[in-house]
């Protein structure tokens, strides 16, 4: 996945520290019911309508990225990222929404939950840093250990569009090369950072395991 293996190291080393978070994460019960077919429709509109606010703050950390890169070369798989977020998962939203009787009036009356803002705010800090290491971090949690529990699926995929589509928008060729190089990428930044840069990256990567986790256990809980 990276380059050398003394810089692949970094990613495994960060993934390995944020334990036992992120395999609570990738491992969590929200997945094995969506992949089995099971979830609960009040669990998924929930975790939809606050994943929808998640994502508006994960685009602006991703225009961070884009613009806190130290070359064009990383510039562009970002740009084509933030371009399938925008459009085919936006439009995934927007169809979950209708088929779950989830109407903009709902939408706007419910409240960002507690692990919603915590998340958002881990996001615009890693955003305002303008440091494209701190901002990987972040992004690499995101996009890494959603990678890991919808391979799970193993291609097995339950008849629901609301549950099948949300598990292949994070399997599929195009987003596992977007993992692979986007993990490769901190590797590669990581190599040229002092330690505190380092222990920088390595807090905002733990908390952020920390949050998505909180952000699962969310969906669970009562309204
Ligand atoms: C909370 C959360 N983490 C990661 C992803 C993947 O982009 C997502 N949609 N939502």
């Amino acid at each position: 996945m990276s380059a050398s293996p003394a810089e692949a190291r970094f990613s495994l080393s960060l993934r390995a520290a944020a334990e036992p978070d992120w395999s609570a994460v990738t491992g969590h019960r929200f997945t094995d019911e969506l992949i089995a077919g099971t979830l609960d429709d009040a669990v998924l509109a929930r975790y939809l309508v606050q994943d929808h606010r998640f994502i508006d703050a994960f685009v602006a950390l991703l225009g961070a990225a884009i613009a806190s890169a130290d070359r064009f070369e990383a510039r562009i798989p970002l740009c084509r990222f933030a371009a399938m977020v925008t459009s085919d998962e936006n439009d995934y939203f927007l169809r979950a929404f209708k088929a779950l009787g989830v109407d903009e009036a709902m939408r706007a009356d419910l409240p960002d939950h507690p692990a919603t803002a915590t998340f958002k705010a881990l996001m615009a800090e890693a955003r305002l840093t303008a440091d494209y290491a701190c901002c990987l971090a972040v992004l690499v949690v995101a996009e890494w250990s959603y990678l890991s529990w919808a391979e799970r699926a193993g291609g097995r995929l339950p008849p629901r569009f609301e549950h099948a589509e949300w598990i292949t928008l994070h399997d599929n060729p195009f987003f596992r090369e977007f993992v692979g190089w986007l993990v490769s990428e901190l590797d590669r930044v990581g190599a040229m950072l002092d330690d505190a840069a380092r222990a920088r990256v390595e807090d905002l990567f733990r908390r952020a395991v920390a949050a998505e986790r909180a952000f699962f256990d969310a969906a669970y809980a009562a309204a």
